[in-house]
Formats: C-alpha cells, sequence, structure tokens
C-alpha cells in the first residue's frame, strides 16, 4: 500500500461516514441509471446547518467517469438557480460515492402534471399572473450562466427544473439540475441502446439533433427552454409525441417527432432555414417529407392561438417563437432572451415564482425497494397519484375560503 498502514487507520478513523451524519433510511424520492436520491436531515450531531438535504448515492463503485465530471463540474458552479454541491463523501469500505445537495421539494414535471390533472377535474388552481415569467426568467438566468460558462446542459426538460419549497430559505426558487440518464453520453449520436432502456423523451429535442447534427450547442438548450415555456402555459408537452416503449433506435432520426414538429410549427422553407440541407439526415427527411407542403397552413401562432387563444402580438408570444426557431442560428442567447420586452414590461418576474401564495402541490412521494423503477420521472410516469395531493389542496383550499366567508358575514 502506498501509504503507511498506521496512517491509513488514522484516516480511516476520522473520516465522516454519510450514515453517521445523515437520517436517510427509508428515505429515498428519486432512481435513476444514475443512482439513487434520498431525502435526509443531518443527525444532531452533524456540523450541516438544519434543513432538508438531498443525498445522492452515485451509481457504481469507485470514482466512474461520470462521478468524476458530476463532481468536477458541481464543484467549479455556484449561482441561485443551478444546483449547488454542498458536500462530498467516499465510503472507502464500500467505495461509494454519496454527494450532498439542498433538497428541492417540487419540480416542473409534477408541478405541471398537478394543473394538467386540476384542469381535467374543472378545479382551479390559484397562481400568481407572473408564474410563467418568474420561472422562465430564473431558469434563463441560470442557463445564461452555464453557458457563459461554457456548461451546456443538453437535456433541459421539466423534470430537470427544481423548485424549492416552503421549508427552505430559498423558497419559491428554480434550481436547475440533471437528474439525468442521457448526461453520461456527450455525443448527441449515441445509440440510445446503450443508455439505460428507460424511456428517453424526443420532446425537447431541437430539430436540428433529430437531423443528425453532430455536436451539442447553445442554441438546442434555447430550443428546450421554449418548449417549457409554452407546456408552463398550456399545461401539455408542446411536441407531445407517442413513442413505442424502450425505444431501441441507434439513429437520431426520429420520424413521428420531426411529424409532430412540423405540424405545429409548418414545415422549414429555404428562407426560414438556409442550411437546412447540409444537415446529415436531410436525405431522409427529403423522402420522408418531400417539399412540406401539407404543413404549409401550420404555424405556432395558429397553434397557440387556436389551442390557448394566444395573441401573436403579445410579448409572451413573439419570446416563444425567437426560441422556437427552426434554424438554430436565429434563436437568441440566454441574453438577448432575459432583455426581451416580455421580462420589463408588468407584472415583473418575481423571486419567489409563488409569490407567496399558497403552494398547490404535495411533497414528493418515498419511494419503497419494492416497486420496480416504473416510478421514475425520466419515464413520464406519476410516481404519485396527483389527484390525491389535488383533494388534499382542494380540502385545506375549502376551509381556508370558508373561514374568510364567516369572517366577513361576522365583520
Ligand atoms: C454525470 C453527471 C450527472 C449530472 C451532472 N449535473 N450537471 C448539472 C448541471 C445543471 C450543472 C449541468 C447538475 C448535475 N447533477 C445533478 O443535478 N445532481 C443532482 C441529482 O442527480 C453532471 C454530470
Amino acid at each position: 500500500a502506498w501509504m503507511d498502514a498506521d496512517f491509513r487507520r488514522q484516516l480511516s478513523a476520522r473520516r465522516e461516514r454519510v450514515e453517521d451524519a445523515f437520517e436517510f433510511e427509508g428515505r429515498k424520492v428519486g432512481r435513476g441509471s444514475y443512482g439513487q436520491v434520498f431525502k435526509t436531515k443531518p443527525r444532531s450531531c452533524a456540523d450541516a446547518p438544519a434543513g432538508d438535504y438531498a443525498l445522492k448515492q452515485i451509481e457504481g463503485s469507485g470514482l466512474s467517469m461520470s462521478a468524476c465530471r458530476e463532481i468536477a463540474l458541481l464543484r467549479e458552479l455556484k449561482h441561485p438557480n443551478v444546483i449547488s454541491l454542498k458536500q462530498v463523501y467516499l465510503a472507502h469500505e464500500t467505495r461509494q460515492i454519496w454527494l450532498l445537495f439542498d433538497y428541492a421539494e417540487h419540480d416542473l414535471w409534477r408541478m405541471i402534471n398537478f394543473h394538467a390533472s386540476a384542469k381535467k377535474c374543472n378545479s382551479q388552481v390559484s397562481l400568481p399572473p407572473n408564474f410563467t415569467k418568474s420561472i422562465m426568467h430564473q431558469i434563463l438566468c441560470g442557463i445564461h450562466y452555464l453557458h457563459s460558462n461554457w456548461v451546456l446542459h443538453r437535456d433541459l426538460k421539466p423534470a430537470n427544473i427544481l423548485v424549492m419549497g416552503t421549508t427552505s430559505p430559498e423558497r419559491g426558487r428554480v434550481k436547475i439540475a440533471d437528474l439525468g440518464l442521457a448526461r453520461l453520453f456527450h455525443q448527441p449520436l449515441t445509440p440510445l441502446t446503450e443508455i439505460d432502456p428507460v424511456v428517453v423523451t424526443f420532446w425537447y429535442r431541437a430539430p436540428e439533433l433529430l437531423l443528425g447534427a453532430r455536436h451539442y450547442t447553445k442554441a438546442i438548450d434555447l430550443w428546450a427552454i421554449g418548449c417549457i415555456m409554452a407546456e408552463l402555459i398550456t399545461d401539455k408537452p408542446l411536441f407531445y409525441c407517442k413513442q413505442e416503449e424502450d425505444i431501441k433506435t441507434s439513429s437520431p432520426y426520429n420520424r413521428d417527432q420531426l411529424e409532430r414538429i412540423f405540424s405545429v410549427m409548418g414545415f422549414p422553407s429555404q428562407q426560414d432555414w438556409r442550411d437546412l440541407p447540409h444537415l446529415p439526415k436531410y436525405g431522409d427527411l427529403v423522402r420522408n417529407f418531400g417539399t412540406g407542403q401539407q404543413y404549409a397552413r401550420f404555424s405556432l401562432g395558429r397553434h397557440m392561438s387556436r389551442s390557448f387563444g394566444m395573441s401573436e402580438t403579445s410579448p409572451e408570444f413573439r419570446l416563444l417563437s425567437r426560441l422556437l426557431a427552426m434554424d438554430p442560428l436565429r434563436r437568441p442567447s440566454a441574453r438577448e432572451a432575459l432583455e426581451d420586452r416580455y421580462f420589463l414590461e408588468e407584472p415583473r418576474p418575481a423571486a419567489d415564482v409563488f409569490n407567496g401564495f399558497d403552494i398547490p402541490y404535495g411533497k414528493r412521494d418515498f419511494i419503497s425497494d419494492s416497486s420496480d423503477n416504473k416510478d421514475d420521472p425520466a419515464r413520464q410516469q406519476q410516481s404519485q397519484p396527483v389527484h390525491a395531493s389535488l383533494q388534499q389542496y382542494q380540502q385545506s383550499h375549502q376551509q381556508a375560503l370558508l373561514l374568510q366567508q364567516q369572517q366577513q358575514q361576522l365583520s
């Protein structure tokens, strides 16, 4: 052994063990190919400040490439809208790696599902008028910070946008994370067969990626942010596309996903996207879609006004259509998006996206070990029956309303 045995024994005796410092038994809130995440509190003896933490046990053992990347990346990054790594624990006996993060009670995937269910049950959930604007502003601030540090996210989607809960001092603050599985491979053309066969959604993938672009770019992240903005407005994935379970494609070209994009956006003309013919899969595109005449009457404006009564002249729509430019060169940078009129006019974006309103969403459920991993959000399944938390919300909200009415009658 390269170190003196006695010295090693001393080090090992002094090393803080994660199980001594934190209580996490039976408090698993997430699991995927990346490992598993627990909601945890520091034990009284630990020197961590009180409050909830997320403890991530990284899959595999020893310093894997992905563990190295995650630690090296996160320890350099510090921004209010990016998840922050608090501590790293190396369990030498089991060669396990544990990462400690601040705990985020909510994420956009669960929040949007909650609103979609509420709409289906025709029950109203009250949210501040600047809710979407506040969330968009903080996502763009976080991505602007990452992009200025030359960090691309590569897998932005609602499940990766966390929001701090009411027990956190940062109530209602957005934290960009990567709970991911696509994080393991940088090349956009990695055959999905190599990635865990969990269903990967293409709904947020920019058209150039679907047409074989070889490198991720900042513009690819901005496209995904446009998709998230539309979903926050309508509570539906803009480019929702049914996909066969455990899609085992090795090609980046996904005809159904492209078809969905064209049926919302229309088909890009030569003027819209000059470099389109230079993309690797342009031949497949022409073979499958010809000149795209069948999409001539479709446009984002038509889709958003018909499906949501949104005006094509509103600042909200204008920013959305800038983010969803088919040609990546025409999409704004994060900074240009932040300077858009949408964020300058009333109501202004708020630091607490809930703006002091009650937070209607339930807490995360604990995952028992028996249930298979169908629960992880990457499968776009619901871990908690959303209507359960909806009922809780209605009951608590109902009581508050009754109390208010009684008080008004009394006064
Ligand atoms: C292998 C690996 C996995 C996740 C990350 N990663 N990257 C980021 C950004 C948002 C800074 C880009 C955040 C993370 N990691 C996490 O968000 N970890 C907490 C839940 O797993 C990096 C590398």
